[in-house]
């Protein structure tokens, strides 16, 4: 089945997804803007320099700055950062068709409300379906047409399959799941993980120490996900260990390399210079998991760090005296 598809948010995950959508085919995919200037550009070079660097986008990939461009689109997906959702579903929403399926592609909980973005989507624009896009892969790996594999949650696994469906081709897959917590809070929260682990690295703390924290943050992210009614299974999966694994390790990821930043010393202001969604997310975090009573020490002392509350050495020797208990 051909589906038309628009991706909003022309930065670098916008920009690969509909990058590898296009090259399906079977689809017609649009990448809309909001830079007239830059979309201009990408339509004339067929490249985004600043955010995917040399690499082809497809012939077949349209482009547009117009908001209605996204009114014929059968699936319209939001690749802005979470913090900039809300706004952009209150711009765009004139602009969509009645039976449109809205899918979030960003990692994150709302600052605001310490929402879900799937619940925002439903509050901004309600009447549609919305699902959420979740999993381990840089935009550079996807547009370059590397191998990679993520999870799409729906509450409707209908419209999960329909969208998984839709979006795979040969070298980007999705899993389709109806755990729109457990996805959605997978993606949110090891960015904060990948954070720790990055001071771990950066103040030379050891490798031993990130795998303990891979270990031990996958159980509070479990924990976490379980309170607000999602799956443990879900967090065993592409977005939870998955991405966790992925931006524990990997200097490609932005989260890591604030965290390392931190970890060195140095001064990083998160709210400039390149987007760091687990700066956002720890604190809500943090502040959800107490009002849940979920123990969360490493998000906690991620949130503490990224305020000024609490030095490293200090989180560290919190952390290692915690109560002896099980695993
Ligand atoms: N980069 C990656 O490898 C991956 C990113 N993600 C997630 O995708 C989300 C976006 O990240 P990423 O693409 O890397 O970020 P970028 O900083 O590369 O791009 C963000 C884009 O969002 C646009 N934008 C911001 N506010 C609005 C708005 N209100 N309306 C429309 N567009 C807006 C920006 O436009 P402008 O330039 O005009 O400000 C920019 O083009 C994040 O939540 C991230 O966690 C998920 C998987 C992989
Ligand atoms: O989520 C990502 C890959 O799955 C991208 O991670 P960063 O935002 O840390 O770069």
């Amino acid at each position: 089945m051909s589906e038309k598809i628009a991706v909003v948010g022309a930065g670098a995950f916008g920009t690969a997804l509909a990058a590898v959508i296009a090259l399906t085919e079977r689809n017609a995919v649009t990448l809309v803007g909001r830079d007239p200037e830059l979309i201009a550009d990408l339509k004339a070079e067929r490249l985004h320099d600043a955010v995917l660097p040399g690499i082809a986008l497809p012939e077949s990939l349209a482009f547009s700055a117009e908001p209605d461009a996204i009114g014929d689109a059968d699936i319209v997906l939001f690749a802005m950062p979470s913090q900039a959702q809300a706004d952009a579903a209150r711009q765009y929403r004139p602009y969509l068709g009645s039976s449109a399926i809205v899918v979030t592609c960003a990692k994150g909980i709302e600052r605001a409300t310490g929402n879900l973005l799937t619940d925002m989507l439903e509050r901004e624009i309600p009447g549609h379906a919305v699902a959420a896009l979740s999993g381990p892969g840089f935009a550079a790996d996807i547009a370059k047409g590397l191998p990679t594999a993520m999870a799409i949650a729906a509450a409707d696994m209908d419209v999960a399959e329909r969208l998984a469906h839709a979006i795979s081709g040969r070298t980007f897959r999705l899993y389709a799941s109806s755990d729109r917590v457990g996805v959605q809070l997978g993606g949110a929260l090891k960015n904060v993980l990948a954070i720790a682990c990055g001071i771990v690295e950066g103040a030379g703390i050891g490798d031993s120490a990130r795998a303990a924290l891979i270990a031990r943050g996958l159980a509070e992210m479990s924990r976490f996900v379980v309170a607000k009614g999602g799956q443990a299974d879900t967090v065993r999966g592409l977005s939870g260990l998955g991405d966790l694994v992925l931006t524990a390790t990997s200097h490609q990821s932005r989260n890591l390399r604030f965290g390392i930043a931190l970890g060195r010393g140095e001064t990083v202001d998160p709210a400039h210079g390149e987007l760091v969604e687990g700066a956002f997310a720890a604190a809500v975090a943090s502040r959800l998991a107490q009002s849940l009573a979920v123990s969360m020490p490493i998000t906690d002392a991620v949130s503490a760090i990224i305020d000024g509350k609490l030095g490293i050495a200090e989180a560290i020797d919190q952390l290692m005296t915690r109560p002896i208990t099980t695993e």
